[in-house]
């Protein structure tokens, strides 16, 4: 008889990499031990999962988390305890909107004592890169930022220290840095041209609804900026990464720089591929972000792209903020905050929609939500996957519970979202970060503060 587990995962079907089956898990100290059609050992605890799928826990690569500074608009505990709830073992915090943005190793070295024993799932920091901090970038790096992150249009928020707009001379120089070592930049890719001048016409004659403020940022702004991006890393050799890709047209394009051998990944959010331009009119500000939302046929194309294979990742660029700033009395569509309190809802809105209703396979899905981005980012190693030896960092699905989300149900700050009232087709019952329990239905929210700061397993340029 070998070692006892700590827990036996029974009767699940489980989601490998490369199958799904009906598997037992058994996790010790934390890891993956062993995985089998009928495990027994001595145990501390054994889970039904009959009927459940069992897949690891989603990787949320973009979240903003906002402390320093903005912790009252969203923080490590709710923010974390969100993302556990909808089935996330490790996310990683973008350099923004707190205040200072995580531009130097300073304001990085508050962000992670500010995290440090508040966030329920393990965690990582992206860095920025703005005008003036060029030569911060290898510091921030070497402290342990495992990427960095530029917006090519204005990113709005507050505070003396906010991030900046990177103008074309900071993200070339940027990149040549980032790329001398082995680094990856990321990027918000508007058009800051295009956008600015449009929102400036729209408001100087007064159109400000929805629909006014998604024509203010067409897809061409979007393809525009992908393709300026994609020519400095011809020039630069920098590897990228594109966040929140709302357009098939922009997929096409960095799908044809893979082609010519550019190291370039991107990603999509649920609400691209689940809400649309209409939706957008007919929720209000709780459904703003930037890019916009599109119509039909656009967000049809988007699921095209993504069952071809075409979509890397997925997140849910939870961009939380206080509900006044989404409906104060007298605000338009045009001047509410832009971003979606979408935490806690990807995993249950992926596997629902993706899964569920389109038949799109588990094993597919578990890739853009899970291998995929840990693997990119340098996590791939022990995240990420049902494997031995990997983090025992999983997630428990009831496929036949379906629920309305109500706001009873979220866990982040702010209780807005543009999912409420909608059915899910789906439900995490529990959440599990190396090997302890941190969500179950039932229960809630267990073991708040639990989760660390992870360290970068390999290098970024394994394939994915
Ligand atoms: N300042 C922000 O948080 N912006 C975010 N907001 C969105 N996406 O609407 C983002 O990621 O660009
Ligand atoms: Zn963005
Ligand atoms: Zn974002």
């Amino acid at each position: 008889m070998g070692e006892p587990f700590d827990l036996i995962i029974q009767g699940g079907t489980v989601v490998l990499p490369e199958r799904v089956a009906k598997l037992d898990i058994g996790i010790r100290h934390g890891k993956i031990a062993e995985i089998s059609e009928s495990l027994v050992g001595t145990v501390s605890e054994v889970l039904d999962a009959t009927d459940k799928l069992v897949m690891a826990g989603l990787i949320d690569m973009h979240v903003h988390l906002n402390e320093p500074g903005f912790g009252h608009w969203e923080g490590f505990e709710t923010g974390s305890a969100a993302l556990a709830a909808g089935g996330c073992t490790f996310y990683a915090d973008m350099p923004l909107n707190g205040n200072p943005a995580t531009v130097s190793t300073d304001a990085l070295k508050l962000k992670a004592e500010l995290a440090s024993g508040k966030s329920a799932v393990d965690y990582t920091f992206w860095g920025g890169l703005v005008p003036d901090n060029l030569d911060a970038l290898k510091p921030l790096a070497e402290a342990g930022v495992f990427a960095f992150k530029a917006f090519m249009s204005e990113p709005g928020g507050e505070g003396e220290e906010r991030l900046r707009r990177a103008d074309d001379w900071t993200l070339y120089q940027g990149m040549k840095r980032i790329a001398a070592f082995g680094g990856i930049l990321a990027l918000h890719a508007e058009s800051d041209s295009i956008t600015a001048r449009l929102a400036e016409a729209a408001v100087a004659e007064g159109r400000m609804t929805a629909a006014d403020f998604a024509a203010s940022r067409p897809i061409v702004a979007e393809t525009e900026a992908v393709n300026r991006a994609l020519y400095f890393a011809r020039e630069t050799g920098c590897a990228l990464h594109f966040v929140h890709i709302s357009s098939s047209q922009a997929v096409d394009l960095i799908d044809a720089a893979k082609a010519e051998g550019l190291d370039v990944t991107l990603e999509t959010c649920p609400h691209y591929l689940v809400l649309t331009e209409t939706d957008m009119g007919r929720i209000g500000p709780a459904a703003k972000c930037a890019p916009p939302l599109r119509s039909g046929d656009a967000q049809e194309a988007l699921w095209e792209q993504l069952s071809n294979g075409r979509i890397d990742m997925i997140t849910s660029d939870h961009s939380p903020c206080p509900e006044s700033l989404k409906n104060k009395t007298g605000q338009t569509f045009m001047e509410a905050w832009g971003g979606i309190s979408g935490a806690q809802n990807t995993m249950e809105l992926m596997i629902g929609e993706g899964h569920v209703r389109k038949g799109i396979p588990l094993t597919e899905l578990s890739a853009m939500l899970s291998s995929s981005p840990a693997t990119r980012f340098g996590f791939g190693d022990m995240k990420g996957r049902i494997a031995l030896g990997f983090d025992a960092d999983l997630v428990i699905i009831d496929p036949s519970n379906r629920y309305v989300l109500n706001r009873e149900h979220l866990y982040q700050k702010h209780k807005h979202n543009p999912y409420l009232g909608r059915e899910m087709l789906c439900r995490v019952v529990r959440t599990i970060s190396r090997g302890v329990t941190v969500y179950s239905m039932e229960e809630g929210l267990k073991h708040s503060g639990a989760g660390q700061w992870a360290p970068k397993t390999t290098k970024r340029r394994d394939p994915l």
